[in-house]
């Protein structure tokens, strides 16, 4: 069993352990698995939840006589979110707040800065985001297709530094063990090469969606971006004893590099930024000496067009001294510059949070 640290988890829960019958909601599975989410966040750790199972919870309710057709499956859907979303409450004193998404929503820049916005709020206010696919308004090309995938894109947007895929099997293997009675598990993956591909077989029921192969496709895009990925068997409540102690009875995918190095390379050298912003005397301080994040009290000059969400350089008595994501466009910042936070609805009538650049946003640079 290796061992393993974690803060901020994405955690994936399939539709087998959502919905077991295949039919409706179970609190089955489920029990163990709420007990590890309160357990971790009562230490302080961060918990957002990537939930399977509304087409799957939703299949009793449509009566169909014949494999059902896309628009009867997103009916399943709009009925089965509901039941899952109740089911998942009733686990939480916390709220648990319901998050859907396409794949539209997470390329478009904006869209993806909001939900990156609202997560952050949610945890804050320590309410239990749970994400699922859109499925009533995402056909074919509109949907990431899978959640393993999305519990990847998830964790990206949520700079989480741990995506856990709670399963119906206990990891990787060397082969599917449904169909190759000699695999044997793979507790750690260093690097995910074509070889581990193609262990990967499809999905072990009727109700899964992808297999291990879009488990390794979300592993691998999370150890790009410095997140570490762990496969688990969700039915097995001992293996969520063992991850409250740190180990992991499944498989690990180790992340390729820091998270901290991958969004630093990312902010520094891939984002293009479109704006400059001149900070005082003050901001710099917070910002290189504290790490703290621009308020807009700090902020003496908007030189550039910049949308939310792009790369600004952060610019001091003629010095660029770090570069960061934009919560607000150049024309509101214009507006806000020099006032206090708590003036930002008042001036602007809406409010997208009270800095300028969130820490988790911001790299100095050399
Ligand atoms: N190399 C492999 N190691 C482990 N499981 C595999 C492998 N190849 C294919 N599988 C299958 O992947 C299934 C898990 O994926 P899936 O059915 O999509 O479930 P989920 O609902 O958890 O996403 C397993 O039950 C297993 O049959
Ligand atoms: N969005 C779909 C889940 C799709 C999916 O990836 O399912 P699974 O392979 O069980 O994680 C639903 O809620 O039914």
């Amino acid at each position: 069993m290796s061992n393993f640290t974690w803060q901020r988890a994405v955690i994936k829960v399939g539709s087998a352990l959502i919905a077991p019958d295949g039919n409706n909601v179970s609190a089955k599975y489920l029990l163990p698995l709420a007990r590890f989410i309160t357990e971790s966040r009562a230490a302080g750790k961060e918990v957002i939840v990537v939930s399977s199972g509304s087409v799957a919870a939703g299949r009793g309710r449509v009566v169909i006589n014949h494999p059902a057709s896309i628009a009867e499956k997103q009916a399943m859907a709009a009925i089965g979110q509901m039941q899952m979303m109740a089911n998942w409450q009733r686990f939480f004193d916390c709220p648990c707040a319901q998050v859907l998404l396409t794949a539209e929503d997470l390329r478009d820049r904006t869209r993806y800065v909001n939900i990156k916005n609202t997560l952050r709020e949610l945890l804050i206010h320590e309410a239990l985001p749970i994400v699922n696919e859109n499925d009533t308004v995402a056909v074919a090309e509109l949907k990431v297709g899978d959640n393993d995938n999305l519990g990847a894109y998830t964790a990206l947007v949520a700079q989480a530094d741990t995506l856990i895929i709670c399963s119906d099997i206990d990891g990787l293997y060397t082969a599917d063990p449904r169909k190759n009675p000699d695999a044997t598990l793979i507790p750690v993956v260093g690097s995910i090469t074509p070889e581990i591909y193609c262990l990967a077989g499809g999905a072990g029921t009727a109700m899964g969606t992808g297999g291990m192969r879009t488990k390794i496709e979300a592993a691998d895009k999370c150890a790009q971006s410095g997140i570490q990925t762990l496969i688990v068997n969700g039915r097995d409540g001992k293996v969520f004893d063992a991850l409250l102690k740190g180990h992991c009875p499944g498989t690990v995918f180790s992340a390729q590099q820091s998270r901290q190095t991958a969004r630093s390379l990312w902010l520094t050298h891939t984002l293009k930024t479109r704006g400059v912003v001149d900070i005082d005397a003050g901001a710099k301080r917070a910002i290189t000496e504290r790490g703290a994040s621009l308020l807009p009290s700090g902020v003496i000059g908007v030189n550039g067009k910049f949308a939310a969400g792009d790369a600004i350089e952060l610019r001091c008595e003629g010095q660029v001294l770090a570069k960061g994501l934009a919560l607000y466009d150049a024309k509101d910042l214009l507006q806000i510059k020099g006032q206090k936070s708590s003036q930002i609805q008042h001036i602007l009538g809406y409010d997208y949070g009270e800095v300028i650049v969130h820490r988790d946003d911001l790299v100095l640079l050399p």
